[in-house]
């Protein structure tokens, strides 16, 4: 396409756009001429990836805005059909207010039912309210823990989960047909949801979670400026456990999010004021949610006797689903399914033998976890998400950062009632299956082509050797392995069971890559888990130093 279609497209556009900031943006591109700026609005659309719709705000069928938002409303209006009710939640974002009340006016014009949330309150309330609201489908105005310039548009189905294939692709496709957004008719009938109507109903839900009977645990939490902070602190008070303490520059939502570069957890410096919180006040544990509250954090004590003296270490997501895994697992009966994806620990593989439930892998991406299969009591991403069951079931078919942050708190105090603490239970786990150990290395490109010719790379010359460690076996996800769809990846298996999987990030402009080593742990006199643990740093330091040069990124 030439700069000549750009332009032509970019009038279209600003013909039609209800928002005067981005009509202006947009004509001072047009005016400056910039041809490059231009083409990267309109040469691609926002499409749904690991998380729905998810971009940068600014003008552009590329970019989160109100056009953006209209047109997905009305193709889903058009794959539901009038009649139908949906459920809308947005967060404390940049303009998410605003796209959750076009989505609800443009579905109330289309002649459907639309819910809107009454606050900012977390994703999993949303995903929470879809099944309990028996509604047909919702939708999360929310850009999650990407940086303040983002925004995004997640998309539930009836059952509470999101949206997986087939259904996305004949919503893309309705949204390739609506025509102009000014043609759409609007609506204004549309209920809003009080906090009693649903905050309390998913508190009741998430509290009926087994959380045994020790409350005895002081806790440093932060919402890192997003939304999860009221809901969890209730979360917590009506369970019985003491309020947390909140870092108080990160409590209350802030869509710049000030203190942080990344509002992610699992960014580097994210954490430290939650750290330095629970230093000061001698915390137990570190709970952090993301900033729409569907992930959890974890941070324990260093040192062995449980006191926060010697400062804290943020658990890998890993560890937290183990941790999890083994809790649900021993707290439920019958035929149980536990599932994980393919980019995190096979750990949870070995639990659920040890318990005699079922395992199930999927891909990358909650949408896929909440799909494993029936019986499904447990399902963790080690990109800290996790949904945490019992014998009645999940309360929330997607991730859920506050039942994870109270099945956490539940799991800490009994270990705190019995002189113990997490990492012990960590230590037990390693004990019985071998240290599995876990992490990442994720390279942030702001050229996105960069990622394209890393994977072709690694595809034309799949690396032999890393780390000293031979290349037993290399599969392509793109062709689809184990029964799994189709997906951009490449999975390594290294010898002495060690692991890499490379995959493009569906939220960011970023390459992920997830590596494994197992390490077993030798007896007490020999160091046991302290020389398993350090032997795993430098192990997975030596992988991902190796695949850092592989990749030439
Ligand atoms: O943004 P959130 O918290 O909803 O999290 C989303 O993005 C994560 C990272 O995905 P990717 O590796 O493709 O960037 C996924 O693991 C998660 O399932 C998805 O819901
Ligand atoms: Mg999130």
């Amino acid at each position: 396409m030439t700069s000549t279609d750009f332009v032509r497209q970019a009038r279209e556009w600003l013909a039609q756009d209800p928002d005067p900031r981005t009509r202006a943006e947009l004509e001072d591109v047009l005016a400056r001429g910039d041809d490059a700026e231009l083409a990267a609005r309109f040469a691609a659309k926002l499409e749904f990836g690991t998380a729905g719709l998810r971009g940068e705000l600014g003008a552009g069928p590329n970019r989160m805005n109100r056009i953006t938002v209209m047109r997905a409303a009305a193709g889903l209006a058009r794959v539901l059909g009038p009649g139908r009710h949906v459920v809308i939640g947005f967060d404390a974002r940049h303009n998410s207010d605003v796209f959750a009340a076009d989505t609800a006016a443009v579905l109330t014009g289309a002649g459907l039912r639309a819910s809107v949330m009454g606050g900012r309150w977390p994703t999993p309330v949303l995903a929470f309210a879809v099944r309990h609201l028996g509604a047909d489908a919702g939708v999360m105005v929310t850009a999650s823990h990407n940086p303040p310039r983002d925004n995004g548009y997640k998309v539930y189905w009836a059952d509470g989960g999101q949206i997986v294939p087939p259904i996305d692709g004949e919503i893309s496709a309705a949204i390739d047909a609506v025509g102009r957004v000014d043609e759409l008719p609007l609506g204004d009938d549309w209920v809003t949801l009080k906090y009693q109507d649903i905050v309390e109903p998913y508190l009741d839900a998430v509290t009926a979670l087994p959380l045994g009977d020790a409350r005895e645990l002081s806790i440093a939490y932060t919402p890192l400026h997003g939304v999860g902070g009221e809901v969890l602190t209730n979360a917590m008070v009506k369970a019985g456990f003491p309020a947390p303490v909140t870092a108080p520059a990160q409590a209350e939502p802030d869509p710049d999010f000030p203190t942080v570069a990344f509002p992610n957890p699992e960014e580097p410096g994210a954490m430290d004021l939650a750290l330095d919180l629970a230093v000061q006040t001698g915390a137990d544990i570190v709970l952090a949610n993301d900033p729409d509250a569907d992930r959890c954090a974890v941070g324990v004590p260093l040192s062995g006797d449980g006191a926060g003296g010697g400062g804290y270490r943020m658990l890998t997501g890993d560890e937290v689903g183990g941790l999890l895994a083994e809790y649900v697992l021993a707290h439920t009966t019958g035929d149980r399914l536990v599932a994980t994806s393919i980019v995190s620990s096979t750990l949870l593989g070995r639990i659920a033998e040890e318990y005699g439930a079922r395992h199930a892998e999927t891909l990358t991406g909650f949408k896929w976890i909440m799909k494993a299969g029936p019986g499904l009591v447990f399902g963790y991403e080690e990109a800290l998400g996790y949904s945490v069951g019992s014998d009645s079931g999940l309360p929330v078919y997607d991730k859920d950062g506050i039942g994870a942050a109270l099945t956490v708190a539940a799991m800490a105090a009994q270990a705190k009632r019995e002189g113990r603490t997490l990492a012990d239970l960590l230590d037990d786990q390693a004990r019985r299956h071998g240290l599995h150990a876990t992490a990442q290395l994720s390279v942030r490109v702001d050229d996105l082509s960069l990622i394209t010719r890393a994977m072709a790379r690694l595809r034309a010359e799949p690396p032999v050797t890393l780390a000293g460690r031979a290349v037993e076996s290399a599969d392509d996800l793109s062709a689809g392995v184990a029964g799994l769809p189709p997906t951009d990846g490449l999975r390594y298996r290294l010898a002495g069971q060690a692991r890499v999987v490379v995959r493009p990030s569906g939220t960011e402009p970023k390459l992920k890559c997830y590596l494994e080593v197992v390490v077993p742990v030798g007896a007490e006199d020999e160091g046991g888990v302290t020389a398993a643990r350090a032997r795993a740093v430098q192990d997975l330091d030596a992988i991902k130093k190796d695949l850092a040069e592989t990749l030439g990124l």
